[in-house]
């Protein structure tokens, strides 16, 4: 796969998405908090290329996601589909070359839950013949038929004229995901976002789904952004196919690369957290029970979003924090690992010249270790 020199099927430039959360009792006659979810996170997604978003709950993979399909608003920054900016062609403002329908219809989302997108009251093929009927106006009712059909069958649900007649209580967890899929894919979208897609699933359907993912994008061309919590599954759905595993710590893209590197060559301590903490990627013997000292992170307690840390964010976690990353007016900006791959990290220790290097270690770091042990 080739990603150069096209222009993104979407790009996003300084993304941010803050929030206004009212909701505490405590903000009731103050000003609402405003969390971070999303901070300055530039990402370019190529034609047919799959990405993979990892990160613990509530580090904004969800809303960097939405953002880039364009049903999240931006309150900063941009995202462009073809180079067009969403929002102007949305609200009609600025140069629109390419219409909001067409956007709309070219960036797809399949849910965690697929019974959300189906209709209860609705037979499969309804379902799914909806967007087509919207979508592809020449085609007839027959040929949308024998297109619905030919999908369920290519997604092994057959006889697919069985499947076609039942309602979505008559469908398992499994194959309700496959009408989701059908249904996204139906709209030959240019790009498809996997919102934790498969966290439902159990490990066998699990496989069985991304590798059906994979199928399906060879056959219809379509780059996928895939949500997960998961290492190990981002690494499934992406190695294969020569994609790429960004990892997101509180609002921002800290790390990002082809999937081999970003496993065999983490950069960010963060990521080596992440692959620390995923017991089938844990480097030496896999059967060793972890011991709590080992662990590489100083505490497990993630920062707030609303007042995320100065400087590099994870320093409050980090076991290679040292005075200046505390210090530092702004958080690292993610700088290419070596000129031959499109590995990133934002770590002041990939800054040859940083302060970092002469800086004391950061004086909470023995403090909190030793907490964090006394505590486990
Ligand atoms: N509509 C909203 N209003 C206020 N805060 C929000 C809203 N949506 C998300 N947030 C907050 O933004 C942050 C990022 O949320 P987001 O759902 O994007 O994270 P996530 O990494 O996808 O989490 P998870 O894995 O749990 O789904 C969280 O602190 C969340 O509480």
């Amino acid at each position: 796969m080739s990603t150069e020199s096209k222009t993104p099927v979407v790009s996003l430039e300084n993304a941010e998405v803050y929030f206004e959360d009212s909701s505490s009792i405590f903000n009731l006659f103050s000003e609402p908090d405003t969390v971070h979810a999303v901070d300055g996170v530039s990402l370019d997604i190529h034609e047919n290329e799959v990405i993979a978003l990892v990160g613990e709950s509530g580090c904004g993979k969800t809303t960097l996601g939405k953002t880039a399909i364009g049903i999240q608003r931006p309150t900063g920054g941009s995202v462009r589909y073809r180079g067009q900016d969403i929002w102007d062609a949305k609200d009609g403002t600025g140069q629109v070359d390419i219409p909001y329908k067409t956007i709309r219809r070219s960036l797809q989302i399949i849910h965690q839950d697929p019974g959300s997108s189906l209709n209860p009251n609705r037979k499969v093929i309804k379902s799914l013949s909806e967007p087509l009927k919207k979508w592809q106006t020449d085609l007839t009712r027959e040929d949308r038929r024998a297109r619905l059909l030919g999908m369920l069958e290519r997604v092994e649900m057959t006889p697919p004229e069985d499947y076609a007649e039942r309602y979505p209580h008559q469908l398992s967890g499994g194959e309700k995901q496959r009408v989701a899929l059908i249904r996204a894919l139906v709209m030959n979208p240019d790009l498809v976002l996997a919102d934790e897609a498969i966290s439902a699933l159990d490990v066998s359907l699990r496989i069985e789904m991304m590798n059906l993912m994979h199928e399906l994008q060879d056959m219809v061309n379509t780059s996928f952004l895939f949500i997960s919590h998961d290492l190990s599954n981002a690494r499934y759905v992406t190695e294969k196919v020569g994609g790429r595993i960004g990892i997101m710590y509180l609002g921002e893209l800290v790390e990002i690369g082809p999937a081999e590197q970003i496993i065999t060559d983490p950069r960010h301590p963060y990521t080596k957290a992440l692959r620390w903490a995923t017991p089938d990627l844990r480097p030496g013997d896999p059967d060793r029970r972890p011991d709590v000292e080992e662990l590489p992170i100083k505490t497990i307690d993630i920062p707030d979003p609303v007042n995320p840390p100065t400087g590099c964010r994870f320093h409050t976690r980090c076991p290679e924090a040292r005075e200046a990353c505390k210090q530092e007016q702004s958080p690292p900006e993610l700088i290419q690992i070596d000129h031959a791959s499109e590995h990133e990290a934002a770590c002041f220790r990939e800054y040859d010249n940083h302060q970092y290097w002469n800086s004391p270690d950061d004086e909470s770091n023995e403090n909190s270790r030793q907490r964090h042990t006394a505590d486990d």
